[in-house]
């Protein structure tokens, strides 16, 4: 017993070794931000990453939290070919509930810990720049309102707080150069930001085990992927996996060496993967260079 524990203290040192001083992305969201337990799990694995010589960075959205809010309101979403649209009177909803409560939220649960996190949103210091995004419906072009795609990063401030030892807790929200202000998808913002900081990994927290060999007929987890054998899999995958996958993709050709789809489901999900040999999620990595024949 007491061996099984010093041995898992010692399968992490190489992990410990190699990913210290590491900048590290996490997409926070899902169960491991809306219960309870699995939301103080998530803070003390962040900490955790903290002490040990990390560097963490935590993006978030917040859909059920904006949804449920709305309804309270009474502010009725218009629909345009089955997508939501985004009014100047939703967006100041999205903005009130993502910056002032969702993020509140997870800055308080890290600082139990300490003085460790940091709120900011994607409009702090232009952090996030976007462009207005419209979805293409049947080959169309669609006006979805308020909802933007990264085009430029400044992460100057992200740096600053982690080099003064903070934890930088980003909500999904950008401006554009005109000053609207943008909602954006939180995998895709994660994933532009680990690329602006040239991070070692993206961690992206679901509701799924990660991805599965052969969906739908198999719930038999990838523990490894290369970057174009899952540009492969794309077309195929669910509709909620294919953001996620999306954002892991993105991040690894843009240069982060490894992105991992985590079960945030499961408790401390962030350290058993990072610290452990196996891992207990889907990573991915960058193709390997095809021998010359
Ligand atoms: N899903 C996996 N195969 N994970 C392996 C993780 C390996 C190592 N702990 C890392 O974070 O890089």
């Amino acid at each position: 017993m007491t061996l099984e524990k010093a041995q898992t203290l010692i399968e992490a040192l190489p992990w410990l070794a190699r990913f210290h001083g590491a900048t590290i992305v996490i997409k926070y969201g899902g169960h491991a931000m809306t219960e309870d337990h699995l939301r103080a799990n998530f803070a003390d694995d962040v900490v955790f990453l903290r002490y040990a010589g990390l560097r963490p960075v935590i993006v978030h959205g917040g859909g059920p939290q904006i949804n449920a809010h709305l309804d309270r309101l009474g502010i009725e979403s218009s629909f345009t070919a089955g997508l939501r649209v985004t009014t100047p009177e939703a967006m100041q909803v999205v903005r009130m509930v993502l910056v002032g409560q969702v993020n509140r939220d997870v800055v308080a649960a890290i600082n139990r810990h300490g003085p460790f996190a940091v709120g900011l949103s994607g409009e702090d210091a232009h952090l996030l720049t976007a462009e207005r995004k419209h979805a293409l419906v049947d080959g169309a072009q669609v006006d979805i309102g308020q909802v933007g795609e990264i085009v430029r990063v400044d992460a100057d401030t992200v740096v600053a707080l982690l080099d003064n030892g903070r934890i930088p807790v980003v909500s999904s929200i950008a401006r554009g150069e005109d000053g609207t202000v943008y909602n954006v998808n939180a995998d895709t913002a994660a994933a532009a930001l680990a690329v602006a900081l040239k991070a070692s990994k993206l961690i992206v927290l679901t509701d799924v085990e990660g991805l599965y060999a052969d969906w739908p007929h198999s719930t038999d987890v990838i523990s490894a992927i290369e970057a174009s054998d899952l540009a492969e899999l794309l077309p195929g995958l669910s509709a909620g996996m294919v953001p996620k996958m999306e954002a892991c993709l993105t991040a690894v050709r843009g240069g982060v060496p490894q992105a991992h789809v985590l079960d945030g489901r499961k408790p401390h999900a962030i350290l058993l993967e990072i610290f452990t040999d196996e891992g207990i999620g889907t990573m991915v990595r960058p193709d390997t260079p095809k021998e010359r024949a």
